[in-house]
């Protein structure tokens, strides 16, 4: 028999972003709605025509009001929550001009790579941050 999935799928572009003190900017959910007031890299879900790379420049500039440059691609995560399933493709990205705002989230910070340990993420996001220590 042929299970047809009917949980919702979002494909979301992600960012990695690098200052030039080698931290990475992150930003903390709202306390409401889903995963709330958990952390994450900044992104969100892809609209129609769009590239991962415009997608991840016009989130950015929409949550974080900064400029950014899109790089390298880092992992592509395919994740189900229990309600959800998520397709994360992340880019490294580097930090261009602007100052980072909490447009849509409640508390964004630059953190290094050791001290993201210290924070909460979603669960699909262990691989992310494994994929970067082993990229580091
Ligand atoms: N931006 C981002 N989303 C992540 C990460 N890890 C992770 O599981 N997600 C999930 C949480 C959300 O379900 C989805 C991101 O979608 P989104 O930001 O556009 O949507 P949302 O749930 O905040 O709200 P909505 O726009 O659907 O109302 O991906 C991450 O590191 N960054
Ligand atoms: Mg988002």
């Amino acid at each position: 028999m042929t299970e047809i999935s009917s949980i919702p799928h979002k494909i979301i572009g992600v960012a990695v972003i690098w200052n030039d003190q080698q931290q990475i900017l992150i930003d903390r959910r709202r306390p409401q709605g889903a995963m709330g007031g958990l952390w994450e890299f900044p992104g969100g879900k892809i609209e129609p025509g769009e590239t991962i790379e415009e997608c991840i420049r016009r989130e950015i500039a929409e949550e974080l009001g900064i400029e950014i440059a899109v790089k390298d691609h880092l992992i592509t995560i395919d994740h189900t929550y229990t309600h959800l399933r998520v397709t994360l493709t992340v880019h490294h990205c580097h930090f261009l001009a602007g100052i980072p705002q909490p447009l849509e989230c409640d508390e964004i910070r630059w953190v290094s790579l050791d001290e993201l340990e210290d924070y909460a993420f979603p669960q699909a996001n262990g691989q992310i941050i494994a994929a970067l220590k082993s990229s580091a």
